[in-house]
Order: structure tokens, then sequence, then C-alpha cells
């Protein structure tokens, strides 16, 4: 963020820290020694520090709608961008740009009008910019720089649990399946597939948590492939880090995954696996939030199956998914009391033998073999095996473990995979939804993974961001040392802003497979079961546990996706959560600019101030200004000439302050800055004067109409309202 500004003068409307608000508007009134005095709205005054206070556009306090992007605000500070997405969001203008990062403030309420047919078609092939922001022109971006390039594209979509990512994704594949579906009739084409793929991940992937209904607990990149006509030709979906604890462990008011839910509703699939109300199973039982609000579980139930049919999962897989999850949730409700031998255990009574016999039924294997693998372990030894007694306690995180491995499987193995993939394709489009920085009171190992992912995002979005201006610089022979500007001091602040919580680390980070579940599960008569459990290779047999790291696996997830990335042209797209009671129209200054800080919005912000923020085009610059200099329009100059007259008429054409000067190159004029907006304060009163000699001169029909045109021209084009032009 830029330098305060410490020359205020009486009268200078500047933004002070606010302990509720942020920031709020207020005036100086007196500037006394090292502190100057402000009037704020309620008409208090209080004393701050200069170097604390941001200077404000004058025309913050008329009520106007914002602008669309935030480069294109006078003062680009911390507050400026805050309340220029405030004001837009009270008019429901949810979306807007930083230069190319689309920002997204869920409105938590329907938008139909925005998301229409009829809008798509707006949206199609219409230049970037030219329309209102939405999510709908980064998809098009993408989909026509895929198409004209040659080259795949991604999409990143970022932001706190109830964001909107989801939402965003889901938006993003709607407007992908739009131009580039076949509109073929047919339930089954490959665009309904992949839609089809959302309701069903969400289905096994998502849970209600205190933040969200419908939280995704999985991080997933959907690659959408095209074939050279672009139509979508397939679909693949990778799966990062799902929370397997929340299959056995929930508190109230949050559930476990939406599909057990489902089952339970099922009818008769419930009851043929004998299931009831989940109030009966340990594993949902924890919580007592069965139901969501405006949610039928059995209606949801149907829907999945529905999605599983388009989506091309047979009937018999269908059905032995759902039998797994029967299973599971039998299994969860094995109880265990000791045993006669010292730190032994037993089933503990015929309620848990009948769940166990269940358990052992659907999951089509030996229930003796079950029971043994619940509750002893094999440890081999030179001298052979020896089979060792587990106590109570080790028998039930022995339970547990089976039941997160089996639902882990079902998810990445069989869901994952289901939307075939089109092998002759060569360019795809891929979206990706993860989670954005976390900061809790208590941040543990899964935020360390999160914000470990985040990092690297961030870098791979720095160094695009950084580059694409270097590349621009060059080709416009603009000689602009990018390298003072590269200081990542923010983000290693934000690292070291989070503190871990490192005792549970290792227990999380250890992510046990036990090979007696394995070779349980893989011993299966149900073809479905065995397959999610290939046997195990010969050297990982010799011990009893098979240790794999997630922090490890992840890595090199991580790594994989980042090498993807880096193959493709990325967009960006951060979804803030404007309110933590999930209601429309609120507005919640201090979290939202914490995720502002976090989702490294404020950080391009920072790189857009770097480099020069304000472009135009010869031709679009004497369109807006060619008003300014009528006697040379006429004239047979071409646009680079023209625009040179006009600078010079306004004497900017070599204007320049400290560091900062207008430059005119090969096709762009830009202004660099280091202070960027005490030299558009300077640039907006040299035109003010110099308009106002135009105007004295030319005498317009009405002043006043003129006024109001330029005021318009010149806003659009640095950014600058000038404020009582008239006065
Ligand atoms: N564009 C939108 N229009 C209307 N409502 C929205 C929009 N985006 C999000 N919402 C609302 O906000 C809720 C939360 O959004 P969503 O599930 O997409 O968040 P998320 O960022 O994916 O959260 P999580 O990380 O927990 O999965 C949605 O269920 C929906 O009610």
């Amino acid at each position: 963020m830029p330098e305060p500004n410490m020359n205020f003068r009486k009268g200078a409307k500047v933004w002070v820290e606010d302990k509720h608000l942020a920031w709020v508007p207020a005036e100086i009134t007196d500037c006394r020694g090292k502190q100057v005095q402000v009037q704020i709205g309620s008409g208090k005054t209080v004393l701050a520090l200069p170097e604390k206070l941001f200077p404000r556009d004058a025309d913050e306090e008329e009520e106007h709608g914002g602008v669309d992007d935030m480069t294109k605000l006078t003062y680009l500070n911390e507050p400026g961008v805050l309340y220029n997405l405030q004001r837009r969001y009270a008019l429901n203008d949810i979306y807007t740009y930083t230069g190319s990062i689309l920002i997204a403030v869920n409105p938590f309420t329907k938008l139909p009008h925005l998301y229409n047919v009829h809008m798509m078609e707006q949206y199609k092939g219409a230049p970037f910019g030219e329309l209102s922001p939405h999510v709908f022109a980064v998809a098009d971006v993408s989909y026509r720089a895929m198409m004209n390039e040659g080259r795949s594209q991604s999409i990143l979509v970022s932001g706190e649990s109830g964001a909107g990512k989801t939402e965003t994704t889901k938006l993003i594949m709607q407007y992908l399946t739009f131009v580039g579906g076949r509109a073929a009739g047919d339930d089954r084409t490959v665009e309904q597939q992949v839609l089809e793929s959302n309701p069903l991940l969400e289905a096994f992937g998502n849970a209600r948590t205190v933040r969200n209904d419908n939280s995704s607990r999985f991080g997933k990149f959907v690659e959408i492939q095209f074939d050279a006509n672009g139509r979508i030709s397939g679909a693949a979906v990778r799966t990062y880090l799902l929370e397997r604890s929340r299959v056995v462990q929930i508190t109230d008011p949050e559930r476990n995954y939406h599909c057990f839910y489902q089952l339970c509703a099922s009818g008769k699939d419930a009851e043929k696996y004998k299931l009831g109300h989940p109030s009966h199973f340990h594993y949902l039982n924890q919580s007592k939030t069965y139901d969501l609000e405006g949610v039928s579980n059995a209606e949801e139930y149907m829907k999945t199956r529905r999605a599983m049919d388009i989506v091309g999962i047979s009937h018999e897989e269908q059905e032995a998914i759902f039998r797994t999850l029967a299973a599971i949730l039998h299994l969860g409700n094995v109880e265990f009391s000791p045993g006669r031998e010292h730190d032994s255990s037993v089933v503990k009574d015929q309620k848990s033998t009948f769940h166990m016999q269940m358990a052992a039924d659907l999951f089509r294997c030996d229930v003796n073999l079950l029971l043994a693998t619940l509750y002893t372990r094999t440890i081999q030894t030179r001298e052979g095996s020896i089979v060792k007694a587990l106590d109570c306690n080790a028998a039930v995180a022995s339970r547990d473990a089976l039941a997160k491995t089996v639902y882990a499987r079902l998810l990445v193995d069989k869901i994952n995979i289901s939307v075939g993939q089109d092998p002759n394709s060569h360019v795809q489009i891929g979206v990706l939804d993860i989670y954005g920085f976390e900061c809790f009171k208590h941040n543990s190992f899964e935020q360390f993974c999160i914000n470990f992912a985040n990092e690297k995002l961030q870098q791979h979005f720095n160094e695009h961001v950084f580059k694409m201006e270097q590349d621009e610089y060059k080709k416009e022979e603009i000689n602009w040392s990018y390298i003072e500007f590269i200081d990542n001091q923010d983000v290693l602040d934000l690292i070291e802003k989070v503190t871990y919580q490192t005792d549970s680390f290792l227990d999380k980070n250890r992510d046990y497979v036990v090979v007696e579940h394995c070779n349980l599960l893989a011993s299966s008569k149900c073809p479905f079961v065995a397959g999610l459990f290939p046997s195990p290779p010969e050297e990982s047999s010799r011990s009893s546990y098979k240790f794999s790291s997630v922090a490890t696996r992840f890595k090199q997830q991580l790594q994989a996706l980042m090498e993807t990335l880096n193959s493709t042209e990325p967009h960006y797209i951060r979804c803030v959560k404007p309110n933590s009671s999930n209601r429309p129209q609120k507005f919640e200054n201090l979290s939202i600019l914490h995720q502002l800080r976090c989702g490294g919005v404020l950080e391009a912000v920072r790189i857009s101030l770097a480099g020069y923020p304000t472009r135009r085009t010869y031709s679009e610059f004497v369109d807006r200004f060619g008003l300014l200099a009528p006697e040379f329009m006429d004239t047979s100059y071409d646009e680079k000439r023209l625009t040179e007259k006009i600078l010079q008429k306004l004497n900017l054409q070599n204007f320049q302050l400290g560091r900062t000067k207008v430059f005119l190159r090969a096709g762009q004029i830009g202004v660099l800055d280091s202070r960027r907006a005490e030299v558009l304060d300077m640039a907006a009163k040299r035109i003010q004067h110099r308009l106002r000699t135009f105007i004295a001169h030319r005498k317009f029909i009405s002043a006043r109409v003129a006024a109001i045109a330029l005021q318009a021209y010149c806003r659009g084009f640095l950014g600058v309202w000038i404020p009582n032009f008239l006065t």
C-alpha cells in the first residue's frame, strides 16, 4: 500500500481509522504540531497523526455508485478499495475488477437476472471490460483466449468458507457449457455430465458447517476439455485434502456429509440396508442437526441418483456406493468393552454385534475377519508375526480409521473419475476452487496445508502479474525497473501473523492406512468394494501400518497442480464473504478488509500501483479528449500526433513530479506513479484550469452540460473526478 500522505492541508478530505468500521470519512479541520484535528461524519472531532491518514476522493461524500474497476479510483488505497466495494454492494453490484482480477462479494440472495441465458448471450464475445464486471466475462475471456491462442486456461477461485467459491465455480461451468455445448436434446451430453458432477460432488464432499450450510470440505480442480471446434469433449475432477475426520466426528450444529442423510431418507433403500433416522447412528448423532433449512433429504437423494445416472455410474455401482455408505454407518455403531485379557477388547453387546454383522454383510466380507481387523493388530517380527490385542480406545480408533479410509477412497476413486475424458483434446479450461488463506484463533495442521497451498498460488499470481506488466513495458519500450517493486514482505508478514498450534500436527499429518484394513476390503466379494483397495505392494505389507504423510502427499499433489497451472494462462476470482450471519445487504468492514488482505487483493492493488495503472490507446485518448483540442481535430494529424497535441495543450506532455511522469510511447499512454494520487490531483487541477479557460472562450450552449460531459470523459481517463467544476 502507498505511504499515507503526510502533507495534509486544512479542509483536506481524508480517511481516518476506526475501531469498528476500519475506516471512516473525515475532513481536516486544524493542523497543529505533530497532530491534525479531523472531523468525522457524526460531527465529532478527533486528533490523529497525519501518517495514519489516507487521502480521500473529494466526491466520496456524494452518493455515486462507485467504480467498476479499482484501478479507476483516484486514491488507490485500502479505505478507497473497501468503500468502493461497499458502495457497489449496496446496489447489488456484487462484481468489481481490480485490473484483471474479479472480486465477487456474496449477495446471500438470489439474483436471477444476473445469470439468465440473456446475460450469457450478452457476455458471449464481448470485449473484456466493456460490460459490467461479471463472472461470465472472466469465463468468456478464458474461452476466447483458449480458442484464439490455442492455449489452455485456468480460473482460480478463492475465498474463505461461505464466500461463494462453489457457486462461482458452478456459474463458470454453466457459462462454459453454454458457449461450448452442442445444444443436443440428449440428457447424457458431456456438458450435462460436467454440470451434473456438481450435485454429485456436493452430496459426497459437502457438509453443513457453522459458516456455510453447504460447505465443500475439499479443494477441487475441474478440467473441462474442448475439441478443435471449441466444443466440450470431456472433463476430469481432481480433489484435494478431503476433511476425513468429519466422517467419524462432528459437533453440533454441524453435519456429516450430505449423502448420509440423503440415504437415511431414501425410503426403500434405507430399509434394505436397515437404516433409520440419523439419530440412531453414532457418526450422525454426535450433532443434533439432521436437517437443513429448505432442503428435503429425500428429494436430494433422488437428485443425487439422477446425477449418477447422467454422469454414467451404472445402477450396480450406485447400489454398491450406497451399500458402502450404509456399512460405514453400521460400523460406527460398533462399541467395545474391555476383554478378559489385559489391554484387549470385545464387542460390547448384542446391539453392537448386530451392527458388526450388518457392516460385514454390506461390505460383503467375512464378519470374523472384520472383527479381527478391528480389535487386533498383527506385528511382523524377525521370528514371525505376533498378533497384538487392542484396548477399547485403540479398537474405536481402528474402527474410525477404517470408516475414513473407505469413505475417502469412495470419493476420490469413484466420484472423481466418473466424467469421461477425451484423450484427443489439446486444450482445456481448469477451474480451481480452493480455500483461501485461513486465519483462525487456533490454527492447526489443516490451516497450515491450506496456507501453504495459498502461498504457492500467491507466488504464482505475483509472478504472473509482474511478468505481464514487464512484457507490456518492454513492448512499449518503457524503461521501468520492476525489480525495486518486488518485495513480498506483505506475504511474509501474513504468514508470520498466523501462528499455528503444532501439538496435533504430527498426529494429523500421519495418515495411517492399516494394511489389515486394505486386506479386509480387498477380500470383499463385491467387486466394487474390492476394487477400491487394490492389493498393497510387497514391501509395505511387512509393516502393519503403511505410513504416508498427508503433507508429503499434499505437496506432491500441489506440485502437479502448479505444473498444470504454469502451463496455462491464469485468471483470478476472489470471493468475499460480506458478513458472518449469511444475510443480504450486510457489509462488515473489518472482516472484509481482512479477507481482501488475505486474498491478495490489496497486494494486487500494490502491484498495479507499482506500474502504470492507467492505460489508454491513442485512439481511446483522442476519442475522450479530442474535445479539448477541437482546433486539431479536423487536420490530418494521426492519432499519435493528436494525442501529443492534446497533451501539449494541457501542459501534460512532459509532466513530471519527482519520479512521476506522464508517458507517451509507441501506442499507449500511462501514468508512472509512485505518488499517483498527488499527480492526479495536480493533473486534475491543470485540466480543470484549462477547461475553465476553454469554456470561457468557446461559449458552449450550456456550460453546465459541457462540464458534465467533460467530467465524465476525464473521469474515464485519469480516474479523476473534477469537483466543483463551475465554482
Ligand atoms: N452468486 C451468488 N448468488 C446468490 N447466492 C450466492 C452466490 N454465491 C454464493 N451464494 C450463497 O452463499 C452460500 C455459500 O456459497 P458457497 O457454498 O459457494 O461458498 P464456498 O466459498 O464454496 O464455501 P465453502 O468453502 O464452505 O465450500 C451459497 O449456498 C448461496 O446461498
